[in-house]
């Protein structure tokens, strides 16, 4: 039972389907909120899909922020996410005190839903190649004898790194796949981008042969795991032992 009195709502479910479940669903909350309370819409959609909810919400009255999310569990935790937002004024309005408390950034990108997730399919592209390349690059590293751990102290500081790798190979090192973003998260996120790219005509081919690395790991049974263990294909493939397996 929600409260009546709810100014706002945050959803960050894993994706489209359950975004519209929680806000229309059987259960659906969006028609138990009360006019003028603004849905802030967190999950990685694509941006046709936070279009259609926007409408949906304001044959309500509701607002509807389209804020997708950037930072990782750690910076969630933290309050300190970038949010790439689009929606009207009011929305941003009826959202402030939220976005406040949960984001050290919140980029306003348009003043209706679309470029939001439109923004977070460009980032989306970058993290889920850099993860993959990340993995490519400490696994051939291994094949010349670089240990994991050697490779994070020295490529984290040459021109080499990336934001994902500081953040996702130090996971490789501990053997640690304890989730923080599933391994299941790529074949979506990638799956949009590739959506998207269709339909402006635009082809992506580092996208598309990253996609097939995250889709071999999920056919290992891999797809719960954290998405640092996209390594765990290339030393397949290599007959390498990561740490934390045996030999
Ligand atoms: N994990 C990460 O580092 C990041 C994730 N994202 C995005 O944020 C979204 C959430 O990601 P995660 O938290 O990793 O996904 P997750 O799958 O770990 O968590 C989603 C949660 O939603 C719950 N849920 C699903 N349907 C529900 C319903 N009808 N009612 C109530 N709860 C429901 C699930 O039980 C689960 O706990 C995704 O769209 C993801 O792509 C964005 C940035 C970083
Ligand atoms: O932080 C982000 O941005 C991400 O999308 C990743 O952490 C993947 O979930």
């Amino acid at each position: 039972m929600l409260p009546s009195d709810l100014d706002a709502l945050v959803v960050v479910v894993l994706n489209a389907a359950q975004t519209e479940a929680v806000l229309f669903g059987e259960k659906g909350i969006a028609p138990g909120l009360p006019a003028g309370a603004v849905v802030i819409a967190c999950a990685t959609v694509a941006p046709e899909f936070a279009r259609t909810m926007e409408a949906r919400c304001a044959g309500l009255g509701l607002h509807y922020l389209d804020a997708p999310i950037s930072g990782g569990a750690t910076k969630a935790a933290n309050g300190e996410l970038s949010i790439m937002a689009s929606g009207k004024g009011e929305a941003f309005a009826a959202a402030r005190p939220v976005l406040d408390a949960c984001a050290q950034t919140v980029f306003e990108l348009g003043d209706q839903a679309g470029p939001g997730s439109a923004m977070k399919a460009v980032n989306q592209l970058l993290a889920g190649v850099h993860i993959a390349t990340m993995a490519e690059a400490l696994t051939f590293g291994m094949t010349q004898g670089v240990e994991p751990a050697k490779f994070v102290e020295v490529i984290s500081k040459c021109a080499g790194t990336s934001w994902m790798l500081e953040n996702r190979a130090p996971h490789i090192v501990e053997g640690d796949y304890t989730p923080r973003s599933q391994i299941n998260i790529w074949p979506k996120d990638l799956g949009i981008v590739l959506d998207v790219a269709k339909s402006a005509g635009f082809s992506a081919p580092i996208t598309a042969a990253a996609l097939q690395q995250y889709m071999v790991a999920v056919g290992m049974g891999l797809g719960g795991d954290d998405d640092a263990a996209i390594a765990k294909v290339y030393a397949r493939n290599a007959g390498l032992s990561l740490p934390g397996e045996d030999k």
